[in-house]
C-alpha cells in the first residue's frame, strides 16, 4: 500500500465549539516521503498531528493508518507511529538511558537491542557522559536530543517529529536533520512540523500548508515554487536606520517586507526586475548599503500561498456582502 495515513475530511472543535482548530483537512501522507506540515503559531498542525496519533479524538471525519481508523487501533499506532512531541517528557526522574531504552521496549524490541541502539544514539548524540543523569538534570537542549532519540529508538516505519530543531544549537541541528534524512532512506515515511521552512527546504518532498485550521495548499516543493517562479526576490540592505526612507523611495515597485533592522525584501515579476536594477544602478544617492537579486525558496511560497488565500478569503466575504 503507498498510503501511509489517509487524513478524511477531518474537524476538530475544542471548547464547546469555540476553537475550530482543523476545519475539512482532507489529504494522504504517502510511503517513504518527508511530507512537511508548514503553518504560523495557531494553525492547526499540532492538533492534527494528536489526532493522527490518537491521542485525541476528531469532532469530524477520521484518520486511517494502513487503512484502520486510528482510534481502532492505538496501540498499533502507537507502535508503529514515533511521535517526537513539542513537549517530550513528563517522566522527568527516568534516567536518559532508561528514558531510551524503555520506550524501545514499548515500541517492540528486546531489552538487549534497546540498549544497544540506546548507547549507538547517545554516541551519535555525542551525550554518553549524560547516560545515567535523570532527565530533569540536563540541560533544555539534551532533553530534545533525548526525545529525539526515543522518536527514532526502536526504528518505527512512521516518524512525526513537531519542531524537531527548536532550542538546539546549529550542530545539533544539523545532527538531527540528517538523522531524519539517513531514517528516511532506509525506507522511513516521516512527518515534519516546523516553522524552520529555510531548514526544512532541504529534508521535504512534499509540503502541506495549513492555516487557519484550513490546508490551503500540498505539493512537492518544486511544484510549489512554480507558483511563484515569475517572481523574483530583491534582498535589500539599506544604510544603517534608513531602511523606512529606503521602502518609501522605492514604494512603487511593489510591497516591501521588513526582514530584519535594515533589511527589506520585494517580490518582483522577472520583467520588472532588470528596470528595478537599472533605477537603482542610476540612482547613487539611493541609501542602499547591498542587493542581491535571489530565486524563490520555499519561504517565499509560503508567503505567496497565504497571501493568495487572505485575498480569495477577503474576496469571497465582500462578494458576500
Ligand atoms: N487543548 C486545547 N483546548 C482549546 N484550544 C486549543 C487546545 N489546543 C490547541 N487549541 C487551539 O487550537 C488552535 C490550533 O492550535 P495548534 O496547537 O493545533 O496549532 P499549531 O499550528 O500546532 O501551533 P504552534 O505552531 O504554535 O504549535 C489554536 O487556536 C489553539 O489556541
Amino acid at each position: 500500500m503507498n498510503v501511509v495515513f489517509e487524513i478524511d475530511h477531518v474537524s476538530k472543535v475544542y471548547k464547546k465549539g469555540k476553537v475550530k482548530a482543523n476545519r475539512d483537512i482532507h489529504f494522504d501522507v504517502l510511503k517513504g516521503e518527508v511530507l512537511g506540515l508548514l503553518g504560523p503559531n495557531g494553525a492547526g498542525k499540532s492538533t492534527l498531528i494528536q489526532q493522527m496519533v490518537a491521542h485525541l479524538a476528531p469532532s469530524e471525519g477520521e484518520i486511517r493508518y494502513e487503512g484502520v481508523n486510528v482510534l481502532k487501533q492505538p496501540k498499533r499506532v502507537a507502535q508503529n507511529v514515533a511521535y517526537y512531541a513539542q513537549e517530550p517528557h513528563t517522566l522527568t526522574s527516568l534516567k536518559v538511558w532508561e528514558a531510551l531504552c524503555f520506550t524501545g521496549m514499548l515500541r517492540g524490541i528486546e531489552k538487549k537491542e534497546a540498549l544497544r541502539q540506546a548507547d549507538e544514539l547517545l554516541e551519535r548524540f555525542e551525550m554518553t557522559d549524560l547516560r545515567t543523569k535523570q532527565l530533569k538534570h540536563i540541560s533544555g537542549g539534551q532533553k530534545r536530543m533525548v526525545g529525539i532519540g526515543t522518536a527514532l529508538i526502536g526504528r518505527a516505519p512512521v516518524l512525526i517529529f513537531d519542531e524537531p530543531t527548536n532550542e538546539l544549537d546549529p550542530k545539533k541541528r544539523r545532527l538531527v536533520w540528517d538523522l531524519i534524512q539517513e531514517r528516511n532512506q532506509e525506507g522511513a515515511t516521516v512527518i515534519l512540523v516546523t516553522h524552520n521552512v529555510l531548514e526544512a527546504e532541504q529534508v521535504v518532498d512534499r509540503v502541506a500548508v495549513i492555516n487557519h485550521g484550513r490546508l490551503f495548499a500540498i505539493d512537492h516543493v518544486s511544484k510549489l515554487k512554480q507558483k511563484v517562479d515569475q517572481r523574483l526576490k530583491f534582498e535589500l540592505v539599506s544604510e544603517m536606520g534608513k531602511s523606512d526612507e529606503l521602502e518609501h523611495k522605492l514604494a512603487t515597485w511593489g510591497e516591501f517586507v521588513k526582514t530584519g533592522e535594515n533589511r527589506l525584501r520585494l517580490l518582483i515579476e522577472k520583467q520588472e526586475a532588470s528596470r528595478l536594477l537599472d533605477f537603482i544602478v542610476g540612482n547613487p544617492q539611493l541609501p542602499i548599503e547591498e542587493y542581491a537579486v535571489v530565486p524563490p525558496s520555499l519561504e517565499d511560497v509560503y508567503f505567496y500561498i497565504e497571501k493568495e488565500k487572505e485575498h480569495e478569503h477577503v474576496g469571497a466575504a465582500s462578494a458576500r456582502g
